[in-house]
């Protein structure tokens, strides 16, 4: 595009301010009228008044809320250009204009007379701004693209005619280029201005089917799974009212991210990680990977479901006698065991248990009425809480919670291998069993895997209630278990997935997304396969694909948008000295501007940060405060954490060790070296993983 930018003149510039300050002002005027409008009150002392009183006034509040003028946000960050009449009518008398022009910004401001002037970008009429081409104009003629200061003063714009032939290969836009390069302090930004026709394609697409998208890194998965929802919001609100989530891989990650929603105008997003939303884990409860890669198979679910209706049996003494002044009603051991096994299964554990009762109360009026009685639903109900229909209940149908069940059948070898014949193998069922059992449910401590266990107990049990929406970051990490807890969350909605099968780090990691799909009840599910990078220049992802053929060999080579020779430096230094020239180099990177991070394994990283400390530099640990990422510029990553952050400049140390930490090693290196957006330096005293030995073209001493 840039062959048919222009050098914005200081006429056009003044006139473009000038049409900023009028929506400023008409955005104010919006808030005032919203702030000023009295709210009508219905004095009434009837509830239903009252709520409807407080509805109307949240609403205003809300409103007024999302009118504010935020100083540093632009209003609008684009401009369509249509012929004259195509978009707008003309009131009569008005003088016809040379063109209709459209403003997209991130909320709707309107004139005085209510005319549009500024466009929300998630509105149709915004959608050519993301998506025109030359080929396919859609009657736009001209596309602007703004750039804004620091502190929002508008500084710049980029012209794009649609009109004429297409020219063939377009090069990046430099206004993307220079938002990509615009040094990063902080937290993520959102990237409604410069989505890409994609991305826009993923944003925009409906609610149903779930989409899942497979995405090397810095593709803007995050970005458009982060925007896709603001969009889902705007334009389905009711079919999102029972809520929508957001899943990240850790809480360093979600700290990251937890501005874009809100810069888009939705404050309301809850945003965890998946064991936070499946809670019961006590954090830090380690676990070998072998044993978590058994617990965190789908197998479990049958595992459990057996498990848990092992409890309800029939038993030879069950006779239920109730007694109503001097007369005896009795129900035969063989009628109450049949109904025990009409009910066994056929609903929640807890609403079996409870129609146990009423079964059972049942039979008991039927007889009352035989006897010319006519009881009632009170007395139906005193005869299902009688002590004795109580004590069948209990013990053929006992109240049970998860954490009793996963207790059991953790510390019970002969419980396990019943529930667990022809699901897990022996040794399998040696791996999950406790070597030291805890004494009870409530002394035990719960591992990650356990807590997607519990979870799956808890839902046999009693139904988890459902939302519409889930976004998740980083699914390719995401165990099959924990992939059941998030479908049971979303029963009706729909999912958008996000990852990369060259990230997956944990025991679980998938190396196919349908199987991950069919573990979320998704099998419909689109698949879309991003492939242009945005954050990683050309020099670092092609030296990074070097591992492909090792973690994920079925995926192409991404490519970047981006290319900078000098990006990717490279040093062997010996042991002695490595400290000392990590300390050089880092002073020497901070004279830049922007973010730099330093990844190394994660048993290296305290002593590397403390180091730095000594030597007086300001840096922050990830992982020991949750706003180190705000904190400071400098920031000592745990390769473990790595994930999904970005950093202008990035400092990897010793990529053997990254490797050597554990299983998937190759991977976890890959993810640190692709976290950088404008250099990578790669600092070695050990000899590096073999993938990357030879000289990459651009190597430093
Ligand atoms: N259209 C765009 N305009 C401007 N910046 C973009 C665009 N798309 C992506 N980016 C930027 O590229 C970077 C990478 O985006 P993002 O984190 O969403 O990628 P990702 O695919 O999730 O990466 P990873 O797999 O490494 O986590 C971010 O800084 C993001 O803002």
């Amino acid at each position: 595009m840039s062959d048919a930018a222009t050098r914005p003149a200081e006429d056009d510039i003044d006139s473009e301010r000038a049409f900023l300050s009028a929506a400023r002002a008409a955005l104010r005027r919006m808030h005032r009228s919203v702030v000023e409008t009295e709210t009508p009150q219905i004095s009434s002392e009837d509830s239903d008044e009252i709520w409807q009183n407080t509805v109307y006034r949240l609403a205003r509040e809300r409103r007024a809320e999302a009118l504010v003028d935020l100083p540093d946000v632009p209003l609008f960050f684009g401009r369509l250009d249509y012929r004259s009449g195509t978009v707008y009518e003309r009131d009569a008398g008005v003088p016809p204009t040379d063109a209709d022009r459209v403003y997209i910004g991130r909320r709707h401001v309107r004139d005085a007379d209510s005319r549009p002037m500024v466009i929300d970008w998630r509105a149709a009429v915004s959608a050519p701004f993301y998506r025109a081409t030359r080929d396919d104009p859609q009657g736009v003629r001209l596309r602007r693209r703004y750039g804004f200061s620091d502190t929002a003063e508008l500084t710049a714009y980029e012209d794009e005619p649609l009109t004429g032939a297409a020219t063939g290969a377009d090069s990046a836009s430099a206004l993307l280029v220079a938002e990509i390069e615009r040094p990063r302090v902080g937290p993520m930004r959102d990237i409604v201005a410069t989505i890409q026709p994609e991305q826009d394609h993923l944003v925009r697409a409906p609610l149903h089917p779930t989409v899942c998208i497979q995405g090397a890194p810095g593709t803007g998965k995050t970005a458009v799974g982060l925007h896709r929802l603001a969009y889902l919001l705007y334009t389905s609100p009711d079919r999102l009212a029972g809520g929508v989530a957001v899943i990240g891989p850790n809480r360093s990650f979600l700290t990251y991210i937890r501005h874009v929603l809100p810069a888009l105008g939705e404050v309301d997003v809850a945003q965890t990680t998946v064991e936070d939303l499946i809670g019961r884990a006590d954090s830090g409860q380690a676990e070998a990977p072998e044993v978590q890669r058994v617990k965190g198979s789908a197998r479990m679910a049958a595992v459990l479901h057996r498990a848990l209706w092992a409890h309800v049996t029939t038993g030879d003494d069950n006779e239920l006698v109730y007694a109503e002044g001097s007369y005896r009603y009795r129900v035969t051991t063989s009628r109450v065991s049949e109904t025990i096994q009409t009910l066994r299964g056929a609903t929640r554990y807890h609403v079996g248990r409870t129609a146990l009762a009423q079964r059972l109360a049942h039979l008991v009026l039927v007889q009352m009425e035989r006897r010319g009685a006519t009881p009632d639903d009170r007395d139906q109900n005193a005869v299902a809480r009688s002590k004795p229909v109580k004590q069948i209940v209990d013990r053929a149908w006992p109240r049970l919670t998860p954490e009793r069940v996963l207790h059991r059948l953790l510390s019970d070898a002969a419980f396990l291998a019943q529930a667990a014949d022809g699901l897990l193998t022996s040794d399998e069922q040696a791996l999950v069993l406790w070597s030291k059992p805890y004494r009870s449910p409530k002394s035990a401590k719960w591992t990650t895997a356990d807590a997607a266990l519990l979870d799956e107990l808890a839902d046999l049990i009693e139904r988890t209630p459902s939302i519409n929406h889930i976004v998740v970051d980083e699914a390719q990490d995401i165990s099959p278990m924990q992939c059941r807890a998030l479908a049971r969350r979303c029963t009706n909605g729909s999912f958008t997935v996000l990852g990369d099968l060259a990230q997956g780090t944990s025991p679980w990691a998938v190396d196919d997304w349908r199987t991950l799909l069919e573990h979320l009840d998704q099998p419909d599910a689109h698949i879309v396969v991003l492939d242009r990078g945005f954050r990683v220049p050309a020099q670092i992802l092609d030296y990074a694909a070097r591992l492909l053929p090792y973690i994920a060999p079925g995926l192409d080579n991404p490519t970047s948008i981006r290319s900078n020779p000098g990006a990717l430096t490279i040093a062997e230094i010996s042991h002695e000295h490595l400290p000392e020239s990590l300390v050089l180099t880092v002073r020497k990177k901070l004279k830049g501007d922007g973010s730099l991070g330093l990844i190394a394994a994660d048993s290296d990283i305290g002593g590397i940060y403390q180091r730095l400390l000594a030597e007086g530099l300001e840096a922050a640990l990830l992982g020991t405060t949750a706003d180190a990422l705000e904190t400071s510029r400098l920031v000592c990553v745990p390769a473990s954490l790595a994930k999904g952050l970005e950093f202008d400049a990035i400092v990897v140390i010793e990529p053997a060790r990254i490797v050597d930490a554990g299983p998937r090693g190759l991977q976890r290196l890959y993810v640190a070296l692709t976290r950088a957006v404008t250099s990578l330096h790669i600092v070695h005293a050990e000899p590096l993983p073999a993938p990357l030995w030879g000289a990459p073209g651009w190597v430093a001493r």
